[in-house]
């Protein structure tokens, strides 16, 4: 026994987890052997049992074996229910998994046993970590500003799980969809979650399809692995979508308080798991996984060659729409996800999962290539229009032109067809959006703007329309800012800036719409004079 011991302590402190997983799989065997047959020296093999279960729960955590590191946790509590190393590993494991209340319960207990003044700094460490995200949770009081502003440098900011006002129900564009439960203004945040994996490279312009396929792989590894660690997992990745039309009316509508950090039941990590076979798993990972992109790309590789993929359970309920309310950013393996615009109460979150800044044609395509057929309402609006012929000859003019295409005359022509269509409203903002290209073109060319002055609208209206259609977006912030740079919304020259509180107001209403709440006033207002 002694041998197994040294041997078992040895492996673990050289980080070789899996033998030594098995030597107190062995260990603990042979002291329950012997308190059965009530061997005389029962409290000191009592001692050795909880000392086994506690080190061989240490092991499975760092291997993310948590529900069977917290399963030996249990055993060696059921011994002992002062073990510090138990309810310091407990607490540690508790925290991995977002269950800040009861890591903070397991910190505290830690706290009061003899061991804790030798410990105190590591105690304390935890007991603030915890503290911190607990209420982070709770409030949803996040703040990124710092991190941003000095360029995504450093580790990024630590982040918890949180829900705000929203619900999953029944969706009418698909299975299952996430609702704003009350009217809510833009850049509101609606959830932050976690990653359940995700991988990431640095992928030049010119890494072949290999490339790609590598990180794919990579990626369903990781995914299968931590869901081959817990049925809860694998039960939620499960009952998400496999994109088949057949299943819509089937599919189970989660209850939103199983994403909620603390009513996370690690119990349903033991029940029985669904069968996840390769074959469904994929089709799962197709229809549900997501680009990092915009501000992560800049966050971890720092060039505009980085790649990540990864999947967010929560995010993945929500449907896609070509004139979306609400928008993601990648901070860490956390996704943020805030209003793009003001939500009224009952209202379905939408994403654009591809560019929807993109005429009607290719945004079909986009969606075939997620495998469905946008039905959104801007995608009817445009599907329904009598002059169709007249907007897909602009739209080839559009996207062949190399450069010799002049834009104002794109812009100017679909204006002019609007006005002779009896578009108004949101529509136009719909077209616009469809014909950005077009529109961001003229107004990032002085010469261009010089030449279509007045005969096509000003920046702002379009900005307008285009926000009220498709929600913020970084480029749309941009012609506006630009529009004030050249003085006066429109671009007609003179100087500028901002200079009112007016225009201030809107510029951060709009940026709001971009990076949400969590970039606060300061931060937001510095990126609109760096815009500017
Ligand atoms: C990430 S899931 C979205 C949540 C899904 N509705 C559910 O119940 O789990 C993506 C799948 O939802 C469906 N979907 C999402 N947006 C859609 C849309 N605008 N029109 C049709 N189907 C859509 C497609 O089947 C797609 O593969």
């Amino acid at each position: 026994m002694e041998n197994l011991r040294s041997k078992a302590t040895e492996l673990l402190l050289r980080e070789e987890y899996k033998p030594s997983i098995q030597a107190y799989t062995q260990i603990i065997s042979l002291c329950q052997t012997r308190i059965a047959a009530k061997n005389p020296d029962g409290p000191h093999l009592n001692k050795l049992l909880c000392l086994s279960f506690s080190n061989r729960a240490e092991a499975r955590a760092r291997l993310s074996d948590h529900t069977l590191a917290l399963t030996d946790c249990e055993e060696a509590l059921r011994i002992d229910d002062s073990h510090f190393k138990t309810l310091v590993c407990k607490g540690k494991i508790l925290l991995s998994l977002n269950r800040y209340g009861a890591a903070l319960c397991c910190f505290n207990a830690a706290n009061l046993g003899p061991q804790a003044s030798e410990n105190s700094d590591l105690v304390n460490g935890f007991l603030e970590k915890c503290k911190r995200l607990e209420f982070l949770s709770r409030t949803g009081a996040f703040d990124i500003s710092e991190w941003v502003l000095s360029g995504f440098r450093g580790k990024s900011p630590e982040l918890a799980e949180y829900i705000g006002a929203l619900d999953i129900k029944k969706s009418e564009i698909s299975g299952r969809g996430l609702f704003a439960t009350k009217n809510v203004e833009s850049g509101t945040l609606l959830f932050v979650t976690k990653a359940v994996a995700v991988d990431r490279a640095i992928m030049p312009q010119d890494s072949g399809e290999n490339a790609h396929l590598v990180i794919w792989k990579n990626f369903v590894d990781k995914v299968s692995d931590a869901a081959g660690k817990c049925s809860g997992l694998t039960n939620l990745i499960w009952n998400l979508s496999s994109g088949e039309e057949d299943e819509e009316n089937t599919m189970e509508v989660p209850r939103i308080g199983i994403f909620r950090p603390e009513e996370f039941d690690t119990d349903s990590c033991k029940k029985k798991k669904k069968v996840l076979d390769m074959g469904r798993l994929l089709s799962i990972l197709d229809a549900n996984s997501f680009l990092e992109d915009s501000i992560s790309a800049k966050v971890l590789g720092k060039n505009a060659d980085y790649q990540g993929v990864g999947l967010w359970v929560l995010a993945s309920l929500i449907n896609h729409s070509c004139e979306p309310n609400v928008r993601r950013l990648h901070v860490g393996d956390h996704v943020v996800v805030h209003a793009s615009r003001d939500l009224r109460a009952g209202e379905e979150l939408t994403f654009a999962y591809f560019d929807v800044l993109s005429p009607l044609s290719k945004r079909r395509e986009m969606a075939r290539s997620w495998g469905f057929v946008c039905g959104c309402k801007r995608c009817k609006f445009e599907e329904n229009l009598g002059c169709k012929h007249e907007t897909r000859e602009m739209e080839i003019l559009m996207m062949g032109g190399k450069g010799g295409v002049d834009m104002g005359g794109v812009v100017y022509r679909l204006e002019e067809g609007m006005r002779r269509w009896g578009v108004r409203g949101r529509g136009k903002g719909y077209l616009r959006g469809s014909f950005w290209e077009a529109y961001s073109k003229v107004f990032g060319s002085e010469k261009v703007m010089r030449k279509w002055w007045r005969k096509i609208p000003e920046g702002e209206a379009v900005v307008d329309s285009v926000v009220d259609a498709v929600g913020s977006d970084e480029r749309v912030v941009k012609v506006y800012l630009e529009g004030l740079k050249r003085g006066g919304s429109g671009g007609g020259g003179g100087g500028g800036g901002i200079n009112g509180v007016v225009e201030m107001e809107k510029a951060m209403k709009l940026a709001r719409g971009v990076y949400g709440k969590v970039m606060k006033k300061h931060a937001l207002r510095s990126f609109i004079h760096f815009g500017e």
